[in-house]
């Protein structure tokens, strides 16, 4: 199966199904072979304007047009979104929703749907996601490709047991959001000093992106990077120990924990 052969309808156009179709498309996608099912007129609008894509509140309408279907509503509006799209039968099914297992995907879509769940993030927007892929029990060996395919267009994708799924949600899912006032702190930090905003939000910005890629290039731990930053009585170990001073490190692990854990309660409710 050629991704460029399939059909995709999303059902839901908010955050996330923007990000993706964009992906999509800049990958080479054609537009023709992108529609959505989107009840909030507004996002259907930007969706229409955005991309060009059609955009309909008739989600059996996109079920009809498509190969594939990707799942983009908040994990409360599934049983409602399912309820309006009609058979599943022959389509492959992936959803993004957090928290909600294979198992209750393939009984709500019927019990031989092929079925994929993904974690993917918000950095989707700027095709830098770190997203998370893991079959259900009647996804082929193709479905699974074609999925890596579809969010290999917007960042890193790869396939990880569904026991981690939850993990994956906690750490990559729900992780941006842990970024974001750290970059915020980072720059206040620098005004407080004395720099003007708009200079020491691209100061600290273009620090977390350098610090990753580091990272992921050199392979190296991140404890033997910050080693190389802390000059003995200089400046940086003075700033690492305050942040010890505050737990920064369990702050982070917890925060992960937590939001794993939350994934993990989403799925026992549904
Ligand atoms: N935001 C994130 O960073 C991430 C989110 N996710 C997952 O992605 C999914 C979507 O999240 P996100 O994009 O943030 O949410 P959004 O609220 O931005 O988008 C969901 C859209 O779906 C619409 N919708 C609700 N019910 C239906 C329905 N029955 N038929 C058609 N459209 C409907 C909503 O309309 P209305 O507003 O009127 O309800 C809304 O416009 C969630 O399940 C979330 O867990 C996964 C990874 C990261
Ligand atoms: O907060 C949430 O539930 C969604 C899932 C991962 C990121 N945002």
């Amino acid at each position: 199966m050629k991704l460029d052969e399939q059909k995709i309808g999303f059902l839901g156009a908010g955050k996330m199904a923007s990000a993706i179709i964009r992906g999509l498309i800049k990958s080479g996608i054609s537009k023709d072979n992108i529609c959505a099912g989107e009840k909030y007129e507004p996002a259907s609008e930007t969706a229409r304007k955005d991309f060009g894509i059609f955009v309909t509140g008739d989600n059996a309408e996109i079920v009809k047009r498509s190969d594939v279907l990707i799942l983009a509503v908040k994990p409360k509006d599934i049983a409602a979104a399912l309820s309006t799209a009609g058979s599943l039968e022959n389509k492959l099914f992936i959803s993004i929703a957090a928290g909600v297992t294979t198992a209750s995907l393939e009984e709500m879509a019927g019990k031989n749907a092929r079925v994929v769940r993904v974690m993917p993030n918000i950095c989707a927007t700027v095709l830098e996601s770190a997203t998370g892929i893991c079959p259900g029990k009647n996804a082929s060996k193709e479905d699974i490709d074609l999925v890596k395919a579809v969010f290999s267009t917007v960042g890193v994708a790869m396939e990880i047991g569904e026991e981690l799924l939850d993990a994956v949600t906690g750490l990559s899912g729900s992780g941006p959001a842990y970024i974001f006032p750290v970059i915020e702190a980072l720059a206040d930090g620098g005004v407080y000093e004395g720099l003007d905003r708009r200079t020491a939000q691209i100061l600290a910005a273009q620090t977390v992106i350098g610090a990753a890629k580091m990272v992921i290039e050199s392979g190296d731990h991140p404890g033997e990077l910050k080693d190389m930053v802390c000059s003995p009585a200089g400046t940086t170990i003075v700033g690492i120990q305050t942040l010890e001073d505050y737990k920064i490190r369990a702050a982070f692990m917890n925060a992960v924990i937590a939001s794993a854990e939350k994934s993990k309660e989403i799925g026992k409710k549904k």
